[in-house]
């Protein structure tokens, strides 16, 4: 029991869950669990269930059956807002930024959602400069300082991912989920975002889904691979890189 009690809470809890679309199963049933603080990779070939997954945690998707823990309490089945409220932010594989703003407005503008829902919020005077101070300590958060008033659309396609990392962290959520954050960069660009992105898994739980294997296996705590939508391995690196059926499955000659 004592031992038990040691743990560290789950971020995240996966159980038994399922998605089919019509006749497709395409999740026939992953259970996963994803301790507070871990940096979780999730790897595995082209329409392997990658994405889906995201979308059911995310909410953009329920589970055909199945549960999803966040923090300890039920989320499947719930509204991406309702999620993200709960502390749960998700970025995407296509940069979701507003092209024809600034740095600083499209922070703002991440920024607002959370805290200016609530109109009592909005009652105090000093709500506008929390707002504006948040915002700048974002920007300096992400490396984006001297592009602070740079319409995002003229931002080179790294620093546009990097505005996009910024606005998923707005709003403080302990849980990320990161969708191919590197897809498009090139070799110094994806070096300069590893150490971006092990500097934003301070303090926070992430779960990445990213092709770039150098990535991965420098940067995660654990790794899953799913094949055919099923989990056939979770992981250290260690383990995954010596894992027969992995190698067997996905990795081949790259481990
Ligand atoms: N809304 C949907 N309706 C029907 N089928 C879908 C839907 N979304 C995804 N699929 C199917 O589910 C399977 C898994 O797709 P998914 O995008 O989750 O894979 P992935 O592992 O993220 O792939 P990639 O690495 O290429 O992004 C694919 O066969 C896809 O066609």
């Amino acid at each position: 029991m004592a031992r038990a009690d040691r743990r560290p809470p789950l971020a995240l809890e996966l159980r038994e869950v399922s998605k089919s679309f019509g006749a497709a199963r395409i999740i026939p049933g992953v259970s996963l669990t994803v301790p507070a603080g871990e940096f979780h990779a999730v790897i595995g070939p082209n329409g392997a269930g990658k994405s889906t997954l995201f979308n059911l945690i995310s909410g953009r998707f329920a589970p055909s059956s199945g549960q999803i823990l966040l923090g300890g309490q039920p989320i499947e089945g719930r509204s991406p807002s309702v999620i993200n409220r709960m502390g749960l932010s998700r970025s995407f594989q296509i940069t979701n930024i507003f092209k024809n703003i600034s740095v600083f407005e499209n922070i703002r503008c991440a920024l607002l959602g959370p805290m200016g829902a609530a109109y009592s919020f909005w009652r105090r005077a000093s709500a506008w400069r929390e707002i504006t101070r948040e915002t700048e300590r974002l920007i300096e958060e992400i490396g984006l300082t001297a592009r602070r008033d740079t319409i995002a659309g003229s931002l080179s396609y790294a620093e546009q991912r990097l505005l996009e990392v910024g606005m998923t962290i707005a709003g403080d959520a302990s849980v990320l989920l990161l969708d191919e954050p590197m897809a498009g960069m090139n070799h110094n660009e994806i070096d300069q975002f590893s150490d971006f992105l092990r500097r934003i898994g301070e303090g926070r739980t992430v779960m990445m889904v990213e092709h770039d294997m150098n990535v991965v296996f420098t940067l995660a705590d654990r790794i899953s691979v799913l094949v055919y939508g099923e989990l056939i391995a979770t992981g250290t690196p260690a383990e995954i890189r010596q894992d027969q059926r992995v190698r067997d499955a996905y990795l081949g000659a790259e481990a």
